[in-house]
């Protein structure tokens, strides 16, 4: 390692003790940032990003512990439901067993090609909500509907998936935020869904402070130094070479 590197190391690690957590409008500048400063595709951070989920997944709840029941993967329809097909792709390579709810499908070549993979993998796509009799065969929600650009209220149309997440005994895992949350209040006052595991991309965002669950992972390991200075995150060294970390309470 060159010294300056050691150099920018050394600051990036031991400047602050605990990683930042953002306010909406700078997790939007770092993501503007990513693609505009540092020409990072969309394609490019998604994958990263949905492996890192995968990954964080399997290490909170290991394939062999649902013992052969079916992970159900909400995708909405921006960049977070993206996150969650190729989600739910990479778990099928792990060896769960992935189906996909996307009720509101982007015609865009990026999340047509996503869906299309899925698809070739032979991932069922469902065309409805599962119904309290068929929501038994699940060991598992993921939750990819909303990310950091989510405006409360919910909008009709996802009512009842989120209510279902928010009602089921079945554990949840939520994708960057928890869907439905005020990306910096938190949890909505009438009760929000209430995920087992977190897993915050890039740097965790403000309602992450108020996560009670069991597991907090940070993933998206593609921030270049100089960014991460940039906006002081102070993020934690990932383990070797691993794409998520645990963070601590
Ligand atoms: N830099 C990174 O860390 C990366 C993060 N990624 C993921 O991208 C999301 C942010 O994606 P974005 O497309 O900006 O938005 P969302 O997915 O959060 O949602 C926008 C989508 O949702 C609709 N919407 C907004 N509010 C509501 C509402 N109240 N009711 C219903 N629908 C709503 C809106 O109309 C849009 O259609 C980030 O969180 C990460 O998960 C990238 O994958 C990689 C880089
Ligand atoms: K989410």
């Amino acid at each position: 390692m060159k010294f300056s590197e050691i150099a920018v190391r050394k600051v990036y690690t031991t400047s602050r003790k605990m990683v930042k957590y953002l306010q909406q409008q700078e997790a939007i500048d770092i993501d503007v940032s990513l693609f505009n400063d540092y020409k990072f595709s969309v394609d490019q951070l998604m994958e990263l990003a949905g492996l890192s989920c995968a990954t964080a997944i399997a290490k909170a709840f290991p394939v062999k512990n649902l013992q052969s029941k079916s992970v159900l993967i909400c995708c909405g329809p921006g960049n977070n439901g993206g996150d969650g097909l190729v989600c739910a792709r990479h778990m099928k390579l792990f060896g769960f067993k992935t189906e996909i709810f996307y009720p509101k499908r982007v015609d865009k070549l990026l999340y047509n090609n996503l869906l299309h993979q899925c698809d070739s993998m032979d991932i069922p796509i469902l065309e409805k909500l599962p119904g309290n009799q068929e929501i038994a065969k699940y060991g598992l929600l993921v939750d990819a509907l909303f990310g950091f650009s989510f405006k409360p209220p919910v909008r009709t149309e996802f009512v009842p998936v989120i209510e279902l997440m928010k009602s089921s005994t079945i554990p949840v895992a939520s994708i960057d935020i928890p869907s439905g949350w005020d990306i910096e209040k938190g949890e909505p006052s009438e009760g929000g869904i209430k995920p087992e595991l977190l897993i915050s991309l890039t740097a965790p965002k403000m309602c992450a402070k108020k996560f009670e669950g069991k597991y907090h992972y940070l993933g998206g390991r593609f921030v270049p130094p100089k960014l991460a200075q940039k906006y002081d995150l102070c993020l934690p060294e990932y383990p070797d070479t691993d794409c998520c970390v645990l963070l601590k309470k």
